[in-house]
């Protein structure tokens, strides 16, 4: 089984004449929660774009469980799960049919579909929501029903582009820390963007803060111990906030 279950080395990616990604190379190993920081037009979701095969580098190579993602989309069809800033639901399927729908492209037959996207409707705690049509849900259960959707196909890399950037303080901090639990319980690899410094350091094994083009601007570890320290995660944020350009792009 490959540990490094994402490897980009040397990565350049451009736009036309603007450089996106300025010879990037970064790991992240299997069960790791790796969270990428930076201000806006930093190149974060280029980088997630890179890492998901949906778009390919100018030079450089990104290889995930081993394959070239790009070129091998196929093959990581199903280990692959992402959650957006917006919950991308379909407006005329109600929360299970949503959160099922990730299944069904995947050829889990009907019943079976049903029964794991009720439990994890439940998981993310949605239960009782199940029929409820997505213009009923406030915007915190609509990025459960994401997640669900997400996590019910069992991936084995999970990436969230901002997902709880939209939601206000607490929401988002319920629906972080819910997140970080079944992460954590599954061991699941994570890659998460955000532009939080506070997202980083409640969930974060490591944190990445990428400058403009995007390349690494600092690496810092973040373990339980460095949580538990008031002072620790002070100075860590203040690190990250100077690393990000002095401050954090809205929160
Ligand atoms: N398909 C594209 N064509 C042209 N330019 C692009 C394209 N995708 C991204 N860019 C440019 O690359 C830069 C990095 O964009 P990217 O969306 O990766 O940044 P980001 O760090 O995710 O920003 P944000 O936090 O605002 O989402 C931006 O200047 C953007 O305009």
């Amino acid at each position: 089984m490959i540990d490094n279950l994402i490897e980009v080395k040397g990565v350049t990616k451009s736009f036309g004449s603007y450089l996106a990604v300025d010879n990037l190379s970064m790991v992240v190993r299997r069960g790791e929660i790796v969270v990428l920081l930076g201000q806006t037009g930093a190149g974060k979701s280029t980088v997630l774009n890179l890492i998901m095969g949906t778009t390919s580098p100018n030079s450089g190579s990104v290889r995930v469980a081993g394959f070239d993602p790009h070129d091998s989309f196929k093959a990581l069809k199903g280990r692959l799960s992402v959650s957006f800033q917006t919950d991308r639901l379909l407006p005329w399927r109600t929360a299970v049919e949503n959160a099922e729908l990730g299944l069904l492209i995947l050829g889990v037959s009907k019943p079976d579909a049903r029964r794991r996207a009720k439990e994890w409707l439940a998981r993310v705690r949605l239960d009782g929501a199940d029929d409820k049509y997505v213009h009923e849900l406030s915007g915190g259960m609509r990025q459960r029903v994401s997640l669900a959707r997400a996590l019910a196909i069992d991936p084995e890399i999970v990436f969230l582009d901002e997902s709880f950037s939209q939601l206000d303080h607490v929401t988002s901090g319920t629906l972080r820390r819910d997140f970080y639990q079944i992460a954590r319980e599954l061991g699941k690899t994570c890659v998460l963007i955000t532009h939080r410094i506070d997202d980083a350091l409640e969930m974060a094994d490591r944190a990445i803060v990428l400058s403009q083009p995007a390349k690494i601007a600092l690496e810092v570890h973040i373990d339980d111990a460095a949580r538990a320290d008031p002072a620790r995660i002070a100075e860590l944020h203040a690190q990250i906030a100077a690393a990000m350009g002095g401050e954090e792009s809205g929160s």
